[in-house]
């Protein structure tokens, strides 16, 4: 269990067509560190292609990063020992948008979890092992006998992510790196998710980097935000300081464009029955016949 994940002036880049360069720069000289302790979240907000999910692969070592290095314990993942890179992979994991793509649909969804167990060596007892995995899915609100020996379409999209952060609840590692995790699920599936996460950092010292384009997720998990605009952060800080008092025009335009409901206005132009079935007429009339030439 490393103190520190760090990324120090990381660059990727991609090649691209149609493009003069020949490639576009996915992350600008990006660098921040996420701290162990104290546990802490901190929210990465963008608008899409904005870099963040590139991120997410440099940090868990998926995608080496064109320039720049990424550090755990102050050492270059891509530079790890075989044990250290074990470590390392327990250590930091994450969480995607989609869990239906990790799970196997021939197999019940227990198989994530009895795998987890086995590759991370903890325990080698089979009643052990059970007991570890129905303490996990209590600890996300799932009653284990509602989703052990289910295959992942017998289970809800908030069911399917919860079994994801139960398996990390099993691993307990000191960084969570979750990627848009709760853009699919509906806004009460959604809150109880975030909810879990803020448990593990309180119960459980867990650090999150927390991923998403959604401003009103982050306001809600608190701690600190950083806003990342064409691959480059362009402020960090505590997500009410930055909410309230934004320093970056880009943040300022991130907020302006939450559209704000307001009681006291009405719908001003109002669209008539009969005007919305001329315009149906218009559209189903047939179109006029191509002259021959
Ligand atoms: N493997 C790749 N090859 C080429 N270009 C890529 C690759 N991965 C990402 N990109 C490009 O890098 C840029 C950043 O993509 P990225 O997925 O990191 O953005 P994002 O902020 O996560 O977007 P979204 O919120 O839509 O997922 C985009 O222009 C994308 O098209």
């Amino acid at each position: 269990m490393k103190s520190e994940l760090e990324l120090r002036g990381v660059q990727q880049r991609f090649h691209a067509r149609g493009v003069a360069s020949g490639y576009i720069t996915a992350v600008d000289d990006v660098s921040f560190t996420l701290a162990a302790k104290p546990p802490q979240v901190v929210s990465l907000v963008g608008q899409s292609g904005s870099g963040k999910s590139t991120i997410a692969r440099n940090v868990l070592g998926l995608q080496k990063p064109t320039a720049g290095s990424v550090l755990y314990g102050g050492k270059d993942i891509f530079k790890l020992s075989r044990a250290e890179y074990d470590a390392y992979r327990r250590d930091v994991q994450p969480v995607f948008q989609d869990p239906y793509a990790i799970f196997n649909p021939f197999y019940r969804v227990d198989r994530v979890l009895w795998k987890a167990l086995k590759k991370f060596g903890l325990t080698k007892s089979r009643s052990k092992g059970l007991e570890l995995i129905e303490e996990s899915l209590r600890a996300v609100r799932l009653e284990p006998e509602n989703v052990l020996g289910r295959y992942p379409h017998q289970l809800s999209g908030g069911q399917r992510q919860r079994i994801m952060l139960a398996r990390v609840h099993m691993l307990r590692p000191s960084f969570i790196i979750a990627d848009e995790p709760v853009s699919m699920l509906d806004a009460q599936v959604r809150k109880h998710f975030l909810d879990i996460l803020l448990d593990f950092q309180r119960e459980h010292a867990m650090t999150t980097l927390f991923i998403t384009h959604d401003l009103s997720t982050v306001y809600y998990l608190g701690g600190e935000v950083m806003v990342i605009n064409k691959g480059q952060i362009v402020e960090r800080g505590p997500v009410s300081t930055v909410m309230h008092e934004p320093s970056h025009p880009y943040t300022k335009l991130l907020l302006d464009s939450i559209p704000q409901p307001d009681p006291d206005a009405r719908w001003t132009s109002r669209i008539s029955v009969d005007e919305l079935e001329e315009r149906a007429d218009a559209k189903a009339a047939p179109a006029p016949e191509a002259p021959i030439l």
